[in-house]
């Protein structure tokens, strides 16, 4: 096995994270794990498939004995012990990094997932900005309005816990016999390559988010890699911790599965709630009405199907001593309209207070404003005590209808829905190919796994000739394909830039008019692949 580049960023310091020691970890991890990634991701198309035509999933009586038995995850370090409050966010460009590390919250997710494009430019300036950070020395200085950026040094700055990408992205500027490498052991390796030693020196790390896995076979090959990595390193076994996105209808019935997997280097599962609505959809995608879901802006976190799913979550984590965290209300605050700002605090307020008096032990903000609302729900909630692992749940019983009734979430599919669908996922995507996994549109936070949610109901809705409620017409994909249009020319308007129009928002239109079509052959899995072929091709390799 061999291991080359397309090209080295043409930055300061990125030939140091693509060192030829770095590299040669990198090929390691691609020669012990790459060819089981490839057949686990074989695997869920087959279950997905069998889900959707059983319109069932069940728990699985194989780990019964799992799910049955009395055990508990490795207790969490010092650092992780406090995760009331966890600001998400992208790690490039390095000023939002800063930002996000002197927000005043416990924790940042450092995102290579949802919310960043992962452009060679991107991944590369990421892992430099994290490696920076874990030395104390990351600054900045933004060329464009001259304001510099440092690290905090009157309060803590928050812990890094970082989001390699999902197992299905390639990588394709880490070519291993010529081939795209696995995007998810390119961004853990360098990260882990570059910092393990440093951040297990002052117990700060390394710690990991692991997004939308869809079987505990995948939390297992994870739990391979820590291992295989720390021995390599020369860590000691059990210093990484991961907290794992419950963000999949899958993972749902194997949330003590996760955990056993994982048992000695989990710290927790969180309720990825924006891809886990997705999820539902493309599993049930064409298994008829009783998996029909509501327009995106109904489907709100008090849903029947949502509260099991919460529920079920905050009772498994706490009865195996990891922690529970909530997930993201997309309402981020405007700081030139402060009447935009005041609804998203009141929104994001009463999102914190149900998650904190559930049991979760903190939770995820999109924005440094939102700190404090957070902060404030779970202070009042926490007292003194740094977490709640000690609510236990007893009284929560989660049956597999419950988590699959999707039937009875309030809302209704409506033309306006479909418009705002498009619209958004089209906006959406025109940002990310110019390099932002996350945009506010609308004052609501877009970022992938929202955008999949948009572009996939559509596909459901003209799969299963949905009615629409507010105007009586069937969703066809001729009726989509004319509001696509008129979408699209609003968007012109609004860009009012024809050259970056073209550049960006065209093809984003185009791949968003092939994955809405309602035909087999269109559902593409993730809309970031499509997007990312797009980026590779059209903006970042060509001169
Ligand atoms: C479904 C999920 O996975 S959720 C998790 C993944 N998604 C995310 O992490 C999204 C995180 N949020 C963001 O990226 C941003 O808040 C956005 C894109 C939604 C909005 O960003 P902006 O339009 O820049 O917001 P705004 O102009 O109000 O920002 C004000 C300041 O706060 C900073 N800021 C905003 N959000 C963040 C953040 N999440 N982390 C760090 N800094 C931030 C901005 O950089 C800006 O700083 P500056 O004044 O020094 O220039
Ligand atoms: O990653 C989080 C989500 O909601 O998706
Ligand atoms: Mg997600």
């Amino acid at each position: 096995m061999s291991i080359s580049l397309s090209r080295i960023p043409e930055f300061d310091g990125a030939a140091d994270i693509l060192s030829d020691d770095a590299l040669a970890f990198i090929e390691k991890l691609h020669q012990k794990f790459a060819g089981t990634r490839n057949e686990l991701l074989a695997a869920r198309d087959v279950r997905r498939k069998q889900f959707s035509d059983a319109k069932a999933i069940d728990f699985d009586p194989a780990t019964e004995e799992v799910r049955n038995g009395d055990w508990k995850v490795a207790e969490a370090p010092a650092a992780l012990q406090d995760r009331r409050v966890e600001i998400t966010g992208p790690a490039t460009p390095a000023k939002m990094a800063i930002n996000a590390l002197n927000s005043g919250a416990k924790v940042w997710l450092a995102d290579l997932e949802d919310a960043s494009t992962p452009s060679w430019n991107n991944v590369i300036d990421a892992v430099k900005n994290l490696s920076d950070a874990a030395r104390g020395k990351l600054a900045f200085t933004d060329e464009k309005t001259g304001k510099s950026y440092a690290l905090r040094t009157d309060a803590p700055l928050a812990t890094v816990v970082v989001r390699p990408r999902g197992w299905h992205l390639p990588e394709n500027n880490v070519l291993i016999d010529g081939k795209p490498g696995v995007g998810a052991l390119v961004d853990f390796g360098l990260h882990f390559f570059h910092n393990a030693k440093v951040l297990a020196e002052s117990g700060q790390g390394p710690f990991y988010y692991l997004p939308k896995m869809e079987h505990y076979l995948e939390v297992r090959l994870w739990n391979e890699v820590f291992t295989f990595a720390q021995a390599e390193l020369g860590i000691e076994y059990g210093t990484v911790r991961a907290t794992m996105l419950i963000e999949t209808i899958p993972a749902a019935f194997q949330m003590d599965e996760f955990l056993y997997e994982l048992r000695d280097h989990v710290s927790g599962l969180n309720a990825g709630r924006w891809d886990y609505l997705f999820s539902i959809i493309k599993t049930f995608r064409e298994a008829g009405d009783a998996f029909i879901m509501p327009d995106r802006a109904d489907v709100s976190m008090t849903a029947p199907m949502m509260r099991a799913y919460t529920e079920l979550l905050v009772k498994t984590c706490h009865k195996r001593g990891a922690f529970a965290m909530g997930g993201m209300a997309a309402f981020i605050p405007n700081r030139r309209e402060p009447e935009v700002t005041a609804a998203a605090f009141e929104k994001v307020r009463a999102d914190k207070t149900r998650e904190a008096n559930d049991g979760f032990d903190g939770s995820w903000v999109a924005h440094p404003d939102l700190v404090g609302t957070c902060m404030e729900v779970f202070d009042s909630v926490l007292g003194s005590k740094p977490n709640q692992l000690d609510k236990q749940r007893p009284e929560v019983e989660v049956t597999a209808e419950q988590l699959l009734d999707i039937a009875s979430a309030p809302g209704s599919v409506t033309e306006a829905g479909v418009r705002l669908n498009l619209y958004v996922a089209v906006a959406y995507t025109a940002v990310w190919l110019s390099g932002n996994g996350a945009v506010a549109i609308h004052n609501l936070m877009e970022d992938a796994a929202t955008a999949e949610i948009s572009r996939s109901q559509i596909w459901q809705q003209i799969r299963n000739k949905v009615v629409a409620a507010d105007t009586g017409n069937t969703i066809t994909a001729e009726l989509v394909a004319s509001i696509l249009d008129e979408e699209v020319e609003k968007l012109r308007g609004e860009v009012n830039d024809a050259e970056r129009f073209a550049k960006y928002y065209e093809p984003a239109a185009t791949l968003i008019g092939t994955l809405v079509s309602g035909r087999d052959e269109d559902f593409a899995d993730f809309l970031t692949t499509g997007a990312y072929e797009l980026l590779e091709k059209e903006y970042v390799t060509k001169p």
